[in-house]
């Protein structure tokens, strides 16, 4: 009988998920094992969602959003009775390794469960957030860094007209990723993270001296980490003299048909997942850094912070003074 292996997408769903559950299906297949796929994340783990990966199941779901096997953010996975419960599921089908795509959260989740039950699996970074240690990137990064670069133009149409300044908020939890990238990309005056120092004395100064020079609309970008927003776009309003508004992005963010970026990269990753338990790799979150392809342990990834690349803070600290 082939080897039994689940695969779940858990917390925060990413564009990216659908192609990495498809292709990690496949290539497990085609390496001898009998896919399963558990609807719902860690709570289907508990409640018994399981269904096998057949062909029909996993077509047509490449270039959808958000996750078909649908997510969860699970309260009773923190206590030992229902991840007792869960290991029941897998054990009377025979499943004996899990592919897991979610994010930080998840894989400290299939870390306890590992040790609680000695059940290997391997972690698909997938998150919009970027704050996964030792990754370069996440799945769902690219898709949603679109979408806000595609509201943040749209914004500046309706700042131009009205010669108003604009604060979008965009999400990242504590990670200011998402909000140093696309204040570069989009072209934002300010962006405010929580990993730079910001001066609002200086960018008072800065945007007082443009608007005297010309400048009649301003974009800031605040990730939420900062709880900013509100504040910044009085301040502006109060100190600069521009009329303001606030736009917070929100879950359109984790929206979208994924890109050709996050779609390629999931295919690697799964590709990467499979192997790393074919290899007896035990608790490991697939990794891509510097330009290659790896694994990382989970208690390396969960001990360490995600350090943001120094030349996009070095690119970024002159939009925050
Ligand atoms: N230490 C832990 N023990 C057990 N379950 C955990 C632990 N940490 C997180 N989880 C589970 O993992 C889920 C997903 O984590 P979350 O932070 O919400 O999303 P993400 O995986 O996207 O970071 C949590 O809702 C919870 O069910
Ligand atoms: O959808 P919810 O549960 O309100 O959570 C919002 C949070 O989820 C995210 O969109 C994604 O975070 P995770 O990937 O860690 O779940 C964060 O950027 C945001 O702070
Ligand atoms: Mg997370």
């Amino acid at each position: 009988m082939s080897k039994g292996l689940a695969i779940f997408t858990s917390g925060g769903d990413a564009a990216g998920m659908n192609p990495a559950v498809k292709c990690a299906a496949e290539y497990a297949a085609r390496r001898g094992y009998k896919p399963w796929l558990v609807y719902d994340g860690l709570r289907g783990l508990i409640d018994d969602k399981f269904v096998e990966a057949d062909r029909e199941l996993i077509s047509g779901i490449l270039h959808r959003g958000g996750t078909f096997l649908r997510s969860s953010r699970s309260k009773r996975f923190f206590e030992l009775e229902f991840r007792e419960q869960a290991f029941l599921n897998l054990k009377k089908r025979g499943i004996e390794k899990l592919v897991v795509v979610g994010g930080d959260g998840s894989f400290r989740a299939l870390n306890q469960f590992y040790a609680d039950f000695g059940v290997p699996f391997a972690g698909i970074p997938a998150t919009i957030d970027n704050d996964i240690a030792g990754t370069d990137y996440c799945l769902g990064v690219d898709t949603a860094l679109n979408m806000i670069r595609q509201s943040v133009d749209s914004i500046r149409d309706t700042a131009n007209s009205f010669s108003r300044a604009f604060v979008i908020e965009v999400m990242g939890r504590h990670c200011g990723y998402l909000a140093m990238v696309s204040a570069l990309a989009c072209g934002a005056e300010v962006c405010l993270t929580p990993e730079l120092p910001y001066n609002l004395d200086s960018i008072g100064g800065r945007l007082k001296a443009e608007i005297k020079g010309g400048r009649n609309y301003v974009l800031a970008i605040v990730a939420e980490g900062t709880k900013m927003g509100d504040y910044l776009t009085r301040w502006i309003t109060d100190s600069i003299g521009m009329e303001a508004r606030l736009t917070v992005l929100g879950h359109v963010q984790r929206g979208g048909s994924p890109t050709v970026r996050d779609r390629l990269m999931a295919y690697k990753f799964a590709v990467a997942a499979i192997d790393a338990l074919e290899a007896g790799e035990t608790n490991s979150v697939m990794t891509y850094q510097d330009g290659e392809y790896g694994s990382l342990p989970i208690q390396t990834v969960c001990d360490s912070k995600y350090e943001l690349d120094p030349l996009l803070l070095k690119l970024c600290t002159n939009l925050s003074n």
